[in-house]
């Protein structure tokens, strides 16, 4: 692990350097190259699939994994969007002279070695390898351990465009250890890797976070709410909701608990859980839900779960400040949202809600680097520091002072 991290390391000042032209040239053949060599990549993929199939993995971790033709067309058109985006490094944030005469620039720069342990989706292994790579960041990555044969494929293709353009192929990596002891090794080296991205559930996230000594940049799961405001437009809300539940449930900004305002209860209750139960979401309620519709009741430990599936809780509260205070209670800082046709009431909410991403008459599903313009994301960041919201290549930067002087001593 030291000699490889070693390697990595070294890399950083080759890749922070390169211009920005030559980063976009090979980042379009590497997409060139996942659509050439699709045979090979889903080849991979179907070995993991057998296996998962055989070690039944539920319909939504077979889903997350599998791959097409389709899907690798996605991906290699992820790395064209990455490719088209503002060069994010050597910007100049701010500038400006102090008295003593020293010019002094803020200007952004890559990070250095970036490592990413991922979940079993095969796609976010190009996405976070071509957001690195624009970035100048070295990646070291560690997908999940059922999409081993597919990552091997995908980061082979992308290293062998690196070397066949003279380029060391080491810029973009898979951890050679991909156990959990391989995990609890890479966490601790701080001598070499300057940041740790953990996406994924509960048991990763306490596990990186109680034992890295490199900086940690959380991917949390989302346990997400909407709040369904008194002067909301219901109709509107009886299609946000059901996006934000039903579109995809298994994503971590899915809608996990549906908040009414006591006022229009009677009205959007009954009608939303008719709604959501005919396709297929399994709703409970709490004390004051039962009572406009029969469903079993939702407990705390319910307001606390991410379901990845189709359940829903909904409770009815007084008023914007006790949903707040639910969301404050059982958040996990992920995407929140209220439906409102308030101006004051909305913005409040927006102020108020302590999330990542907070989000007025529209779906949570939006939280999503391509969907924010960010091409690709590495994922959504559930820290407050240093990024938060979904991760783009800006965001996988930090800056350094660059000072010009003349001759300048202090006094
Ligand atoms: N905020 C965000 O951007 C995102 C969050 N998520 C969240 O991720 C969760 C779904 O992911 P899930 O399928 O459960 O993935 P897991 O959390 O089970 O696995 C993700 C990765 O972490 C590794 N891992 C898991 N536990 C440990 C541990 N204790 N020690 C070391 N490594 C570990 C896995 O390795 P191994 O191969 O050994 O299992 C895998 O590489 C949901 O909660 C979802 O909301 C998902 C996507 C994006
Ligand atoms: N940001 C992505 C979701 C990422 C995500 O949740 O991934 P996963 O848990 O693997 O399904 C999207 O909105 O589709």
């Amino acid at each position: 692990m030291d000699a490889f991290l070693q390697k990595a390391k070294s890399l950083t000042s080759f890749l922070a350097t390169m211009e920005p032209q030559q980063k976009n040239t090979l980042l379009l053949a590497m997409a060139d190259a996942l659509e050439a060599h699709q045979e090979a990549i889903l080849e991979a993929n179907a070995k993991d699939m057998d296996k998962g199939v055989k070690n039944t993995l539920s319909a939504a971790l077979l889903d997350r994994l599998k791959l097409t033709p389709k899907r690798i067309r996605g991906m290699a058109q992820a790395v064209r969007e990455i490719a088209a985006l503002k060069e994010p490094v050597g910007r100049v944030l701010e500038g400006w002279v102090v008295p003593s005469g020293l010019r002094i620039e803020k200007v952004s720069i890559p990070i250095g070695v970036v490592a990413i342990i991922y979940e079993s989706r095969p796609n976010v292994t190009s996405d976070t390898a071509a957001l690195c790579f624009k970035s100048g960041n070295i990646c070291v990555l560690k997908g999940g351990k059922e999409a081993t044969h597919s990552n091997h494929a995908i980061a082979k293709v992308l290293q062998d465009t690196l070397a066949f353009n003279g380029v060391d192929p080491a810029c973009i990596s898979l951890l050679p250890d991909e156990t959990r002891e391989g995990v609890a090794t890479l966490i601790r080296q701080d001598a070499y890797v300057d940041l740790i991205i953990p996406r994924g559930g509960e048991g990763l996230i306490r596990f990186v976070s109680q034992n890295a000594t490199v900086p940690v940049v959380k991917h949390d799961k989302g346990v997400c709410h909407t709040y369904v405001d008194k002067e909301a437009n219901l109709d509107q809300a009886m299609e946000i909701v059901l996006n934000a539940k039903c579109q995809r449930p298994s994503a971590c900004n899915a809608l996990e608990t549906l908040l009414v305002h006591e006022a229009i209860a009677s009205d959007f209750v009954p009608r939303i859980a008719a709604a959501l139960t005919q396709v297929g979401a399994k709703v409970k309620g709490c004390a004051t839900t039962q009572q406009f519709i029969h469903v079993d009741l939702a407990t705390p430990e319910d307001f606390h779960t991410e379901h990845l599936s189709n359940a829903l809780s909904i409770k009815v509260v007084a008023d914007i400040q006790e949903a707040l205070h639910h969301i404050t209670t059982y958040g996990s800082s992920h995407s929140e949202a209220i439906l409102t046709e308030n101006y004051t009431t909305a913005e409040w909410f927006l102020n108020a809600v302590d999330a990542s991403c907070v989000y007025v008459n529209a779906s949570t599903r939006f939280t999503d680097g391509g969907e924010f313009g960010f091409g690709a994301e590495v994922g959504i960041s559930t820290n407050k520091l240093h990024a938060r919201g979904p991760m783009g290549i800006n965001e996988l930067t930090t800056y350094k002072y660059k000072v010009y002087g003349k001759g300048n001593v202090r006094a």
